[in-house]
């Protein structure tokens, strides 16, 4: 005779993964330096969990009605970096969501604050080497000021890349594809392959 629990457990493998998936966090946040890939793979994973997805500096750029260069030269990093703190705060609102941050967010003490300590969120590093990085955005200048500053580039990705490290889960991107990244954060995140 079957006991209640063994009646009511999962029999395929599909009931086990509709199961795990049903874990997962129901806002999901995407950090990482310029090109990691947190636009790319944030669209996709929204796809793949049917989720909202939404990007803090696309969001920035249609509420402002100015472009993230034009605000980087009128106004200066630190007032952008708090602007960028009240959008992302007022972003984490609603649930089903995945947010991709700006390259720059984790910098800003009251957004790690955000994201780390009050639980509303899992945090994730799309990581991606120096190399991959550069590779990934040569070209595109224009459109992300913080790399027009190439003296300070490398300092800036080694600064950033302890604070990026606190999220609740790392990814190293540089050698899987966007849909490849997708899979390695649903499999972990609904803890169906937590060691990898
Ligand atoms: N896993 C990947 N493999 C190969 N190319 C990728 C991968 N992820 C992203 N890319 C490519 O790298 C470039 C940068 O990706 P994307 O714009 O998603 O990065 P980002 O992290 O959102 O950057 P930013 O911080 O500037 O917004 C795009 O051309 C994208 O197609
Ligand atoms: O790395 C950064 O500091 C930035 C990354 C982009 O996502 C934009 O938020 C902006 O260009 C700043
Ligand atoms: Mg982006």
């Amino acid at each position: 005779m079957l006991t209640e629990e063994s009646s009511l457990s999962p029999k395929t493998a599909e009931d086990v993964e509709i199961q795990a998936e049903r874990r997962l966090p129901v806002r999901i946040v995407l950090t990482g330096f310029m090109g990691a890939g947190k636009t790319t793979v944030g669209s996709l994973l929204a796809k793949r969990l049917g989720y909202r997805f939404i990007d803090a500096d696309v969001e920035i750029e249609r509420e402002t009605g100015a472009t993230i260069a034009h605000l980087f030269e009128e106004h200066g990093e630190p007032w952008f970096r708090e602007l960028e703190h009240e959008t992302i705060q007022r972003l984490l609102e609603p649930e089903a969501v995945i947010l991709a941050l700006g390259g720059g967010a984790i910098e800003d003490d009251r957004t790690r604050r955000l994201l780390l300590e009050r639980n509303a969120a899992k945090l994730v590093h799309l990581e991606a080497s120096i190399e991959t990085v550069l590779r990934r955005c040569r070209g595109t200048e224009s459109v992300r000021p913080v790399l027009r500053d190439t003296a300070n580039l490398e300092a800036r990705y080694h600064k950033r890349l302890p604070l990026y490290r606190l999220a609740h889960l790392n990814v190293p991107v540089d050698s899987h594809t966007p849909a490849g990244v997708v899979e390695i954060i649903v499999e972990r995140l609904s803890g169906q392959n937590p060691s990898r």
